[in-house]
């Protein structure tokens, strides 16, 4: 059943889905992987567990987006499937967020192919029909904890140092309006409003808290608590389930989609400012020199 999906990939012509490989699993499942996205299917769970390996801190690149969209379609569009968790093969981080060297020195062309990826991507995770559970085994801040509020539930591990939230206003720069209406959805008016303007990041007792996670687990058993709790939302019928995200969902998605080129208008001309290329330059310049 299609209720939520179907809608077309606008990319850029040419992107490579690098060493993509499909091959039968064990258990009869196509099994397929790309440079950076690992899916491991379990055909007769009816459950796909997606591996994010873009080290070393998976941040979302365009080459990465792009691999990860083709392969949200393709599990969508694959009727054994029908929920999928969303992980991390990268030790100590979930993601990153945005890729910081994709929004710095580029052209505006770029920034707009870039800014369209990062839409799709939410929306394709966002309206999924399927059932999406983060299971969270590493830190999560920006783009990377907008991706795990896009699922249907989410389970953090215990670690301080995995910590969770929006902070870009600490970059310089505005967590656009879905990201805040999906963490309004999630925490509420006003948690979100005291955590986006700080630019709060969560350790896990306050992700859990504020409602920004659902659980928070030892790290050897988030795997095992994510298959506990998709069996749980794999045991309602699909079309009761998925008709029901639909309507708590729908209304926030078109926000976004009925505004999805001024969106990226926006987006271009606001990360061209030189104020902003500097922020975002001084931030990225912290980050490497972090290590010395
Ligand atoms: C009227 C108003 C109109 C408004 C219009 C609005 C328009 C919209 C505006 C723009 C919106 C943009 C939204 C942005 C969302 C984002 O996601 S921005 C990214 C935010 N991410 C971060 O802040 C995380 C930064 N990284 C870290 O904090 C740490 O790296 C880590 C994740 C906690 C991991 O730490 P550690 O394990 O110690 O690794 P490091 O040594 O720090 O990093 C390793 C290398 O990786 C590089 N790196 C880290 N993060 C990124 C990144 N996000 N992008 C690119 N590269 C990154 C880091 O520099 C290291 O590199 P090397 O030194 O070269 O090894």
């Amino acid at each position: 059943m299609a209720l939520l999906a179907g809608r077309t990939v606008l990319l850029r012509a040419g992107v490579r889905l690098g060493a993509e490989a499909a091959t039968r699993g064990g258990n009869g499942a196509r099994r397929f992987a790309s440079h950076r996205v690992l899916v491991e299917p379990d055909a007769a769970a009816g459950i796909a567990t997606i591996k994010l390996k873009n080290p070393p801190v998976n941040s979302l690149s365009l080459e990465f987006l792009t691999e990860l969209i083709i392969c949200l379609e393709k599990l969508e569009n694959d009727k054994t499937f029908r929920g999928i968790i969303l992980t991390s093969d990268c030790p100590g981080i979930f993601s990153a967020g945005l890729d910081l060297r994709e929004m710095c020195g580029k052209n505006p062309a770029h920034y707009a192919e870039y800014w369209r990826a990062v839409q799709e991507i939410w929306l394709k995770l966002y309206l999924s029909n399927m059932v999406l559970v983060a299971a969270i085994n590493g830190a999560s801040p920006a783009g990377g904890c907008l991706m795990a509020l896009t699922c249907d539930y989410r389970v953090l591990a215990d670690n301080p140092r995995y910590r969770i939230g929006l902070n870009e206003t600490l970059l310089g720069i505005i967590a656009p309006f879905w990201f805040k209406d999906n963490l309004v959805n999630t925490i509420g008016h006003r948690a979100a409003d005291r955590a986006l303007q700080l630019g709060l990041l969560f350790p896990p007792t306050e992700a859990l808290q504020v409602g920004m996670v659902d659980q928070v687990v030892p790290e050897d058993q988030i795997h095992s608590t994510a298959l506990s709790v998709m069996s749980q939302w794999l045991a309602i019928p699909d079309h009761a389930r998925q008709l029901t995200k639909s309507m708590m969902r729908k209304a926030t998605a078109d926000h976004l989609i009925k505004q999805r080129e001024a969106d990226i208008q926006n987006f271009v001309s606001f990360i061209s400012k030189d104020s902003i290329q500097k922020s975002l330059q001084v931030y990225l310049e912290k980050l490497k020199q972090k290590k010395h």
